[in-house]
């Protein structure tokens, strides 16, 4: 896992790893700025003027450093020193030093009015005027600065964090003092606010690059939110083993489908089935049972008494694990069935789709839904559960308050999906693509997660491995039709490798 820190938590990481590695200030910084240089050079060539814009803190340090690291590598560099207050940190003050041992180099230190160069599109900006040490929403001729670098064509690449965005919430921000930067390249972890839509656009595409931190310190450091790799999930999984059969690995009833939905039906199965399950019972309006038993023979069938949507509670004691939801459709009965069927089960469920927009308008449901379940909704299908919410990091908030209270596990599915669990820590896949957004890719990540829930998987791991090999699952998919191209069915057809990718 690599944790997610809150931008304060940082600077703490950064004493801890100046006192006990140890290493001088400037070291750290020189380290920061030699991988940012090591990542620009494979973007950008000699061809652009590079304009550098510092601030005063060590956001400020790493600009400096970087323009005299491309200075010695001959690439065309003029810098802009902002100091407005006179003060520059220690690192700050020795990398302006440092820079300006270089013969005929192009700098200015700013402390008042300041002429803005003309940039073109052949430019590229690098912005360093503000880091993590952000601490109120940029002002004055910061703010001016920040809006005129974004009017103009150049292209702007960010230190660590663009100028003027927060590491996490942003909902006070003053939105156009933000610098909209085309790249970023962070260290050692991605901030929270990279992962919510609404920043994309600050953000930009974002690459985190490694300078060493002090192993204790990252590990002693408190976080509620990780990022999830492949090593994460590649030892999740067990080997099977030789004298196993199918009843080892769990028998899953799916309940899901009404006329004209059916195909969320066969998706969700056919995920499942791909998912390492033994056994497969889809329970289905009397309108399925002919496309399932044709499309997926492996399933089994358990028809319900009405002809074209679910009604009736099915006995679930011969099965493991349960999951309800895709293509299941929102009549009455169907939420008396639903509530029924909550009412009955007592260990952990999957629940998407229909049945999440049941719940939504009958909240009595919501108690009797077995502790430890996992929902799997979309942003819009999250609003109606638990209230509309004004940008995805309300939202976040409110699905991690919502899986506390409820203490129930909530995969807020978007382009970064949030897997939000009872104990409140978030863990983040940063796999996927948008080929994903189209019909049925959510119906597959339920047949997936249910497949591995049903072989005795914690739900908190079923639900991290599940939306994990979706998404490489999704990428996979991509790479061989497409983005455009893809379908929801190519992901349950790139499972098998995405398991030999990650396994
Ligand atoms: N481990 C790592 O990740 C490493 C990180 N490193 C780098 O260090 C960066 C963090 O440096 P940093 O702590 O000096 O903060 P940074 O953002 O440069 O400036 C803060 C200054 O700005 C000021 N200020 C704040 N808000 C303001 C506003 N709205 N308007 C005006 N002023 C404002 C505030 O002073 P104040 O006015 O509050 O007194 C303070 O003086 C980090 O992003 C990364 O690039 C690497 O070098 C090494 C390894
Ligand atoms: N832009 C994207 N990048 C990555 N994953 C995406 C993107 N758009 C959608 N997805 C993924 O695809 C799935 C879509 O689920 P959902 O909206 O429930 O679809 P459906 O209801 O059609 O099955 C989610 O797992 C989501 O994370
Ligand atoms: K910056």
């Amino acid at each position: 896992m690599i944790k997610i820190f809150a931008t304060e938590k940082v600077k703490d990481i950064d004493k801890y790893t100046i006192l006990n590695m140890p290493i001088a200030p400037i070291d750290l910084v020189e380290e920061a700025v030699t991988a940012f240089v090591n990542e620009f050079r494979n973007h950008y060539s000699k061809m652009h003027r590079i304009v550098v814009f510092a601030g005063q803190g060590n956001n400020g340090a790493d600009a400096l450093g970087i323009a005299r690291q491309l200075l010695d590598e001959s690439y065309k560099v003029i810098v802009y020193l902002f100091n407005p207050t006179g003060y520059l940190s220690p690192e700050c003050a020795e990398n302006k030093r440092r820079l300006l041992n270089i013969d005929q180099v192009e700098f200015t230190e700013i402390r008042d009015n300041f002429i803005p160069p003309y940039l073109s599109s052949r430019d590229v900006v690098i912005d360093g005027l503000f880091g993590s040490g952000l601490n109120r929403p940029l002002s004055g001729g910061f703010a001016g600065l920040v809006k005129y670098i974004n009017s103009t064509p150049a292209e702007i690449v960010s230190i660590d964090i663009p100028s003027g965005l927060f590491g996490e919430d942003n909902r006070e921000n003053d939105k156009d003092c933000i610098i909209r930067a085309n790249k970023t390249f962070t260290f050692n972890f991605p901030k929270l606010s990279f992962l919510m839509p609404e920043n994309e656009v600050y953000v930009g595409e974002w690459k985190v690059l490694n300078i060493n931190m002090h192993p204790q310190a990252v590990a002693d450091t408190p976080t509620n939110y990780y990022l999830v790799t492949e090593e994460d999930i590649a030892c999740v999984f067990q080997p099977r083993k030789r004298f196993t059969h199918k009843g080892t690995y769990g028998h899953a009833l799916l309940v899901a489908g009404s006329r004209g939905k059916l195909g969320a039906a066969q998706l969700s199965a056919g995920a499942c089935l791909r998912s390492g399950v033994g056994m497969l019972t889809v329970h289905l309006p009397k309108c399925g049972e002919l496309m399932m038993q044709t499309a997926l023979p492996e399933a089994m069938v358990d028809l319900d008494a009405h002809t074209d949507f679910f009604t009736v509670a099915p006995d679930i004691t011969p099965y493991t694990t349960l999951g309800v939801g895709p293509g299941l459709g929102q009549q009455i009965e169907t939420a008396v069935a639903l509530d029924e069927l909550m009412s009955a089960v007592i260990k952990p469920v999957v629940l998407d789709a229909d049945a999440l927009n049941l719940i939504a308008s009958n909240k009595d449901i919501l108690n009797k839904i077995p502790t430890r379940s996992i929902l799997t909704p979309h942003p819009k299908e999250f609003d109606r559960l638990a209230g509309a919410s004004n940008s995805a990091y309300e939202r976040l908030q409110k699905a991690r308050e919502f899986a506390k209270e409820h203490r129930l596990c909530v995969v807020l599915k978007d382009a970064y999906t949030a897997i939000c669990t009872s104990e409140g820590n978030v863990y983040y896949s940063v796999c996927g693509n948008p080929g994903m957004a189209t019909a049925g890719s959510g119906d597959v990540l339920t047949g997936i997660i249910l497949g591995l829930l049903a072989q005795g998987y914690e739900p908190e791991t079923a639900a991290v491995a599940g939306v994990f090999l979706h998404g490489t699952a999704g990428d996979l998919a991509a790479a061989q039709w497409s983005e455009r191209g893809m379908i929801a069915g190519d992901l349950i057809d790139s499972l098998g490798k995405a398991f030999k990718q990650v396994i």
